[in-house]
């Protein structure tokens, strides 16, 4: 690691419609298994793959309401820079704080579907990523074509405390214990 590193930051992004445990429980192991300074919950203001979304600001609330610790914080930049797409996002934040230590967090549903966003490969040479395992579909996401693609950048699990360290590209995949809990879910329980 350079002398000049900076702090080691997850970039967590979601519609959080409406946010609960199962993103929290991506975020702690931002800080806890990848030993992460701070874990920016950044409220997407429009998933270019999904329907139309309430306001971002709206959605935020659901995130505040979790008495996150200091380490953790709500991001609206993506609002702030107009962009709309991770790999703009990075680029830019990227010229913004150049001796930031970015790295991606995402649940392994989002791993399977990445081969859908602008530019997936430019992501992966930018930022090193963080793959939290998550029930429904993990063996696909995991033999995936990103998977098969950067297979030998793989970092093991039991060294995912280097990710933040490691220059990209460069990707670990958690096995932690589910979270089964989903927006989608709690958005019917609600109807
Ligand atoms: N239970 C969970 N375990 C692991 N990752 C999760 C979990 N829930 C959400 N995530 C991850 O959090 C990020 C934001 O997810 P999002 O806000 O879309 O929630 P969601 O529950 O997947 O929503 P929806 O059900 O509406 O698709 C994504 O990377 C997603 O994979
Ligand atoms: O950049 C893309 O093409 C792209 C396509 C789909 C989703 N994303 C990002 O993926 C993150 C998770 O989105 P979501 O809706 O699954 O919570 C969020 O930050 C989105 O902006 C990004």
């Amino acid at each position: 690691m350079s002398s000049r590193a900076g702090p080691a930051i997850g970039l967590f992004g979601g519609s959080f419609n409406p946010a609960h445990a199962g993103h929290r429980h991506v975020a702690d192991a931002g800080l806890r298994e990848l030993q992460l300074d701070q874990v920016w919950w950044l409220v997407s203001p429009q998933n270019p793959l999904k329907p139309a979304q309430p306001s971002p600001y709206d959605r935020a609330k659901s995130i505040a309401s979790m008495d996150l610790p200091y380490a953790m914080k709500i991001s609206h930049v993506e609002s702030d820079l107009n962009t709309r797409y991770t790999i703009d996002l990075i680029k830019r934040l990227q010229e913004q704080q150049p001796f930031a230590r970015f790295v991606l967090l995402m649940g392994s549903d989002n791993l399977a579907q990445l081969p859908r966003w602008k530019d997936w490969q430019g992501i992966m040479r930018r930022v090193p990523v963080a793959i939290i395992a998550r029930p429904g579909d993990p063996v696909r996401a995991r033999l995936g074509r990103v998977a098969r693609h950067m297979a030998d950048h793989r970092i093991p699990e039991r060294f995912a405390h280097t990710l933040k360290d490691t220059s990209a590209p460069a990707w670990t995949y958690l096995t932690l214990p589910f979270n089964s809990l989903s927006s989608s879910a709690l958005r019917a329980a609600e109807r």
